[in-house]
């Protein structure tokens, strides 16, 4: 449970969202009822119910994007009944609700839900006692959804930012090796629980260090982001390409046959040959590769891979080896 929360930043804040109101809400619709104003007391076991029924959905279904946007419209909703039953007492309400819409959802659904709700209490005759009323809260309104707008774009942008630093190698545009671990992971325990093929191709730069030492690295890192994109290329989108270090690269495939994995890789051992230059000529590579066994873990899947990739090299690189069937090196 603490997981979650930590790691899902919307399901924390509907939970958190969740127990104010059961903290806010519960002593007013209390107060109501003491004070024999059934109506409002009625409204506030809604809101709350809904507000209540919605985080669970969240933790239940995991569907924090849905029930945020349903959460923004339930707590916009009730800030608005609440403002047309008790006139400008009740107004207040809706400024808070009006922040957290934009924690709740992503930033233009915020802006849509929170202008209906300024809209729906600007068109009741019975919330403001004068223009001049009018006129500051339609102000004071878009002023906070403004600011809250602001806040909210530039923190999804941030965290696209840190996101993209965590997953993606920044030379070459792979995604990196921290990546490659969890998708080993979710691949191995996928196979486990479908047995939905898995294949790794392991691939590295034959004779790397040369072009540094003679060349530099800057050259030598160009050749790293030609060989990231040269791969991209001629994989299917499904397929996932990790830098795993150095020039060493890992490949993902999710749902290959183990007949189509030798040719999969062979035809990238052909572009490679084919089309990565350097400042004197061709650069090849060479692979391993390895199919996932049953049960097998995702550790010792790659450390064949690896093994395969050991044996390519000694077999005279530019060349693929087999984990799992003919081990002679194939060109
Ligand atoms: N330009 C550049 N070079 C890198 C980077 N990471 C590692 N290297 C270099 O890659 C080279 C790897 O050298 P080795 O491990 O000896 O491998 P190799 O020369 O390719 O030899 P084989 O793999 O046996 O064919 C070293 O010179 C590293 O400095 C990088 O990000 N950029």
């Amino acid at each position: 449970m603490l997981y979650r929360l930590r790691n899902d930043f919307r399901l924390s804040i509907m939970t958190m969202l969740g127990a104010c109101a059961f903290v806010g809400i519960t002593p007013f619709a209390v107060y109501r009822f003491i004070q024999g104003d059934l109506r409002s007391g009625l409204v506030d076991v809604a809101i709350l119910g809904l507000i209540l029924i919605t985080v669970t959905y969240a933790w239940v279904s995991g569907r924090t994007g849905y029930s945020g946007i349903i959460l923004a419209i339930v707590a916009c909703a009730g800030a608005c009944v609440v403002a047309v039953m008790q006139g400008d007492n009740g107004i207040f309400w809706l400024f808070p609700t009006l922040i957290t819409s934009f924690f709740l959802t992503r930033p233009l659904v915020a802006v849509l839900i929170n202008s209906c709700a300024i809209l729906t209490l600007v068109l009741q005759d019975t919330v403001f006692d004068s223009a001049e009323q009018l006129g500051s809260f339609i102000a004071s309104g878009m002023v906070v959804s403004a600011c809250a707008y602001v806040f909210a774009l530039r923190n999804e942008n941030q965290r696209k930012q840190l996101e993209q630093l965590a997953i993606f190698d920044f030379l070459t545009g792979a995604k990196n090796r921290r990546a490659m671990d969890q998708s080993l992971q979710v691949a191995a325990a996928e196979h486990a629980r479908t047995g939905v093929p898995q294949g790794l191709v392991m691939l590295d730069l034959d004779h790397f260090k040369r072009v540094n030492d003679v060349h530099g690295h800057t050259v030598g890192d160009e050749i790293l982001v030609q060989c990231a994109q040269l791969v991209s290329a001629n994989i299917r989108q499904a397929d996932q390409l990790f830098r795993f270090g150095g020039e060493e690269f890992v490949l993902l495939l999710n749902g290959v046959q183990e007949d189509k994995l030798a040719a999969i890789a062979l035809n990238l051992r052909r572009q490679l040959a084919t089309n990565l230059r350097g400042p004197d000529g061709p650069i090849t590579a060479s692979f391993g590769a390895a199919m996932l066994k049953p049960q097998e873990t995702w550790e010792s899947w790659l450390d064949r891979a690896d093994a395969a990739l050991y044996q390519a090299k000694h077999g005279g690189r530019d060349c693929v080896v087999l984990a799992n069937g003919d081990p002679s090196p194939q060109r």
